[in-house]
């Protein structure tokens, strides 16, 4: 093994020094409603609807119960609509999502406001004072206002909503708040939402009697009563059937859970934090997620940034993933790269790069390119698109093969591309129709999609 160079100095990143973040212009917006004129501060993300929870509450039917959002990320403020009846106007164009100046007007249904701003270090979001909170690594000042806030929810029962895109972390995130709560000592319990064939879902979150169904040969409890005295981590929870919905919310409204084919109610003691990598905001305009359950389960809502908006993060990822100082060569082709499948594609490329090199790491992941990944929230790394049925192996990707490696961690990785590479063509000629691919590939439905958030498909 070659000798590893210490890291250069600017990995060691971020004085710990100030705890507070510092004083900022705050942009606030001003407006009148059928309730007088108002002014308010937008924090880093602010819902705008009619709905008595949003952030910004308009008083005026013309506004969607959940409107919009205002965010801010590195190129500035923007507004986003999120699918409202009667549409999000700036300077009088309709738009879907628009980056703001102080003095722009914003018109929402029938009520416009004004985007003003101010000088203030009130609402500055305070600083978690190290790198690390439990299993998370971060000293980007996302990630670190992100760790004072899990530490300051944790200690509470509160339901969080964990929002973000793929592999930035979000299963990692729950396990923080779970450690760091007064429930530790507790099951945590995950239920991968996107997993579960919709006729058993009720069954797997609430347990079953033996003899509620055909295939019901045993009693079992479901993830809820397995939880009792933790908490219980809903993946995915915009993959949640519609008509499962109701019967979720009735169980956080009540605290008791009836396992299917039971007359008995039980009572349960959990903790609900739940992720997607969808909006759900945009999913309730669309009727397809109900909008009190949404609200029941985004007591906290926390967004994880995508890895791209925090490049500082990567050389601490890198060492924490490595277990040691990366070489200089490693740590430049890893800042070098968009990551769309965030810490996860790079957790893979460093497992990978250890094994066989940084050079033949990056030529097996070639097919990401580099260069700037687009702000899309849900972006995902895009199949190669082709009609081929039958396809050739890439004879230059066989330079890639380290006959350095062990048998089985050759087969695991070539195995992995060339799953990849099946899954994407079946994918492109089935037009991205996830039941049509997993029926030609002879796959389950939720198996497939499965292997298409594994791939970043
Ligand atoms: N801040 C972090 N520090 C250390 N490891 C991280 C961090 N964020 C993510 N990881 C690692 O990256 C991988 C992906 O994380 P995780 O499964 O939590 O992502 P996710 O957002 O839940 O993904 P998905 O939406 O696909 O379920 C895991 O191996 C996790 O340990």
């Amino acid at each position: 093994m070659p000798s590893i160079p210490p890291p250069p100095p600017q990995t060691l990143v971020h004085s710990l020094a100030s705890l507070q973040a510092p004083p900022r212009e705050r942009s606030i917006v001003t407006w009148r409603d059928s309730s007088g004129e108002h002014t308010a501060q937008l924090q880093d993300r602010t819902l705008v609807g009619s709905a008595a929870e949003s952030a910004i509450v308009i008083a005026d039917p013309t506004v969607s119960r959940l409107h919009a959002e205002f965010h801010f990320d590195e190129r500035g403020l923007w507004v986003r609509d999120l699918g409202s009846r009667n549409g999000t106007f700036v300077e009088n164009v309709m738009v879907r999502e628009a980056r703001l100046e102080t003095g722009s007007t914003i018109r929402m249904g029938g009520t416009t406001l004004k985007l003003g701003s101010e000088m203030t270090t009130d609402g500055a979001a305070p600083l978690w004072p190290a790198h690390r909170f439990g299993p998370l690594v971060g000293g980007s000042v996302a990630m670190r206002q992100l760790f004072a806030c899990l530490a300051k929810f944790a200690a509470t029962d509160l339901a969080v909503m964990i929002q973000g895109e793929t592999g930035t972390g979000k299963e990692l995130v729950a396990r923080a708040i779970h450690d760091a709560s007064p429930r530790k000592e507790g099951p945590f319990v995950i239920v991968d939402c996107a997993a579960i064939p919709d006729a058993l879902f009720e069954s797997e979150l609430f347990g079953h009697v033996k003899g509620a169904f055909t295939s019901a040969v045993a009693t079992r409890e479901g993830a809820f009563e397995a939880a009792d005295g933790g908490t219980v981590f809903l993946d995915e929870i915009g993959e949640l059937p519609i008509a499962m919905q109701p019967k979720l919310l009735r169980v956080l409204e009540s605290r008791m859970v009836r396992p299917v084919g039971s007359s008995e109610h039980r009572r349960v003691d959990v903790r609900i934090v739940a992720a997607t990598h969808r909006d759900l905001r945009t999913m309730v305009n669309a009727g397809a997620f109900r909008e009190d359950l949404y609200f029941r389960l985004a007591g906290v809502p926390i967004l994880v940034p995508p890895l791209r908006e925090r490049p500082e993060d990567i050389p601490l990822l890198v060492e924490h993933i490595l277990g040691r100082a990366p070489s200089a060569e490693l740590l430049a082709a890893t800042l070098d790269r968009p990551w769309l499948g965030n810490v996860r594609e790079l957790r893979n490329f460093i497992e990978r790069a250890r094994a066989v090199g940084a050079q033949q790491a990056l030529q097996m992941a070639g097919h990401h390119g580099t260069g700037t990944a687009s702000p899309s929230a849900t972006m995902r790394a895009a199949a190669p698109i082709s009609s081929n049925t039958t396809a050739a192996i890439n004879p230059a990707s066989l330079k890639a093969i380290s006959f350095q490696q062990s048998f089985r961690e050759f087969r695991d990785q070539w195995l992995e591309v060339g799953e990849r590479e099946y899954l994407s063509r079946v994918l492109a000629q089935h037009s991205r129709s996830i039941a049509a691919a997993a029926r030609q590939a002879g796959l389950d439905r939720t198996y497939m999609h499965r292997l298409v958030r594994k791939h970043l498909l």
